[in-house]
């Protein structure tokens, strides 16, 4: 036997358990269903590498969870009879952790107790939870296939400590002992552990067994033995009749497989039958994790074959823009052997994803038609990434399309709560397209001189700055038979919005102007591709527009910040004949003079658009020169 070792915590642990144990103590029961959902994982696990080599189950193959206490001695124990850990499984699982943007997450934290809460459930404390009420915690383990000899100890008293020793362990699986904290006696209860129980973990899959509590012996009669019983229902949720699960049980079932502690916004719950048949229970989370965004993250789709588990993080049978969803698909058809190499090309897997991702779609337009707070919360938390299913999911376009939300100029405020329907319920007589337009920030999208000539006539704007949206608006070209248009592409063309009249003396304008625009033209040659008259602008001086066809200078700019080379292309410099400048650049006779201003109105039109100056100190030059000439 090895010598006791002891290692200290990784230091991110140390302070997660701190933080843990005053943010989540008024929620401190939660530790019990940490603990028993990581022993039916651990169930689960034996059970999928028994397929492949049944020697693992030892004789003994009822797998199960038990929990017991010791009133003098102030313990509670879990046991489970699962997969267990080695000793750098141990090291691996119990003494850090390892999880990507766990940085990230700690510098996020407020040192507010209560957000914090709600931060460190966003992240999942899992088997640390056990220090919530335990000042010492022994787990001893063994990994299923490894001898008796190979058992490992580990313990601490969650101090940035911990020891670990090779012990024998006759059974295989885990066993962790929590030394109960000087004021949590009332855990050691048959009673509450039970409710406990119920309240949390009935829908685990194995029986959880407590010693039964004998009757007070009749007489001369000796008092039958305890034994032990399950406490729980011990059938896997997603297979009973959904009339006879409970909203309670749903949600505690959520817990479980997503590791989130609060409730999901929305479930689907579904038997198939046909070409596939397979039951699927998914689940809406109500908050984004804290590593949406990173690539590398889980999947939270976990496969089931028969009610066995074969893996989790099974990226085939969901799409990417759905990575959000959380639960479980159970195939009857598929082999227990499957593999990841073959959902990869599995015409059977295609069939199941298609299929849930219908049922998804259903769960998420119902909530947009009937219960509009869930759906806002819904939006806010995954809008950005349920946008990439534009250009993601060619056969359901149409129905994502009318699950997205924008912020508009018919409210003006940056929450994303128009979709596509309602703009075109509310579009004007005569208008036949649905406007928008895309920058950097939402400041830079409402108060950009595009939209002048949209205020003026009351026609609706849609504001677009999110950095997937220059993926949808590419993606998404028409909605209901209306094209969709960039306010800051190509010639404005109002069609019907606009009267003969306004045709008529656009044009005369535009034909008095012809000088202008040439001289213009010429004096920003290195800049722009051409010059003309706007229809746009009733404020601003000048804007610039590009090609109809070609890249939004926007996202020119997001692709350039993404280290792509892209050649760049010179927009259009409009101008605006009624502004007092455009005026005052007409009459300029001096040819030197005439190239400054013409540069600063230009210089002005990219900077209203969120770009970047090429030369920014030149500009200033300019602008004081002005500014003195004008105080002259
Ligand atoms: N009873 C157990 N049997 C076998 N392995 C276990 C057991 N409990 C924990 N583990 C291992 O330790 C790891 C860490 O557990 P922990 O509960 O901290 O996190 P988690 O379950 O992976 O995720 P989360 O933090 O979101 O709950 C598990 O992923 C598992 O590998």
């Amino acid at each position: 036997m090895s010598e006791k070792q002891t290692l200290g915590f990784q230091a991110e642990v140390k302070q997660l358990l701190q933080l843990m144990i005053h943010s989540l103590y008024s929620n401190k029961e939660i530790f019990l269903r940490e603990l028993v959902s990581n022993a039916s994982d651990a169930a689960d696990k034996l059970r999928f590498e028994a397929i492949a080599n049944p020697a693992l189950y030892e004789d003994d193959a009822e797998l199960k969870i038990r929990i017991t206490f010791d009133a003098d001695a102030r313990t509670l124990t879990i046991a489970d009879n699962g997969i267990g850990m080695s000793r750098d499984e141990v090291i691996e699982h119990i003494g850090t952790i390892a999880k990507s943007g766990t940085r990230a997450f700690f510098d996020s934290l407020t040192g507010d107790a209560r957000k914090d809460a709600n931060l460190i459930g966003q992240f999942g404390v899992g088997f640390y939870s056990a220090f919530i009420v335990a000042d010492r915690v022994t787990l001893t383990t063994r990994r299923a296939g490894l001898p008796a000899d190979a058992g490992v100890r580990w313990e601490s008293a969650g101090e940035g400590e911990y020891s670990i020793e090779a012990v024998d362990k006759a059974g295989r699986g885990t066993e962790i002992v929590l030394h109960l904290r000087e004021d949590e006696g009332e855990l050691l209860n048959d009673w509450r552990l039970r409710s406990i129980l119920r309240k949390y973990s009935d829908h685990i899959a194995i029986p959880i067994e407590m010693l039964s509590t004998p009757e007070a012996a009749d007489g001369d009669e000796p008092a039958p033995a305890a034994v032990f019983e399950p406490v729980n229902q011990a059938s896997a949720l997603w297979a009973r009749p959904k009339s006879e699960i409970s909203d309670e049980q749903y949600r505690e079932f959520y817990k479980h497989v997503a590791h989130d502690f609060e409730d999901p916004l929305a479930w689907t719950h579904a038997r198939v039958e046909g070409r596939q048949e397979y039951t699927e229970l998914l689940y809406i989370p109500s908050r984004a994790p804290f590593d949406l965004w990173d690539r590398e993250r889980k999947h939270g789709v976990k496969l089931y074959v028969r009610r066995v588990f074969i893996m989790d993080d099974a990226d085939k049978l969901m799409p990417l823009y759905l990575r959000f969803v959380k639960g479980v698909i159970d195939s009857a058809d598929l082999s227990l052997n499957v593999s990841r190499e073959i959902l990869q090309g599995s015409k059977d897997i295609d069939a199941i994803r298609a299929g849930c991702v219908k049922k998804v779609l259903g769960v998420l337009e119902d909530l947009a038609s009937n219960e509009a707070d869930k759906y806002a919360t819904f939006w806010q938390a995954f809008g950005n990434v349920l946008k990439e299913g534009i250009g993601e999911d060619f056969a359901n376009k149409d129905r994502i399309a009318r699950l997205l939300r924008f912020a508009s100029t018919s409210n003006d405020s940056n929450v994303q709560n128009v979709s596509l329907a309602d703009y075109v319920a509310r579009m004007k007589d005569g208008q036949d397209k649905i406007y928008y337009i895309t920058a950097d920030s939402f400041a830079a999208a409402k108060n950009s001189p595009h939209l002048e000539v949209f205020r003026k006539k009351g026609v609706e704007v849609l504001l677009l700055s999110d950095r997937v949206d220059e993926w949808v608006t590419g993606h998404l070209t028409e909605f209901d038979g209306k094209a969709l248009v960039s306010v800051a592409k190509g010639e404005l063309d109002l069609g019907q919005l606009e009267d003969e009249a306004e045709k008529e003396a656009q044009k005369q304008v535009e034909e008095t102007l012809q000088p202008l625009i040439e001289r213009v033209g010429k004096a920003l040659t290195e800049q722009v591709r051409e010059v003309r008259v706007t229809h746009r602008l009733t404020e601003s001086p000048a804007c610039l527009v590009a090609s109809e066809h070609g890249m939004s200078t926007h996202l020119e700019r997001l692709l350039k910040s993404a280290g792509q080379e892209i050649e760049h292309q010179k927009p259009v410099l409009e101008l605006n004949p009624a502004h007092p400048l455009v005026k005052k650049l007409d009459a300029e006779q001096s040819d030197t003079r005439f190239g400054e201003l013409a540069r600063v109105l230009f210089d002005q039109a990219l900077l209203a658009e969120g770009g970047q100056l090429d030369d920014p100190a030149s500009f200033v030059r300019r602008v004081n020169s002005l500014m003195l000439e004008m105080a002259a």
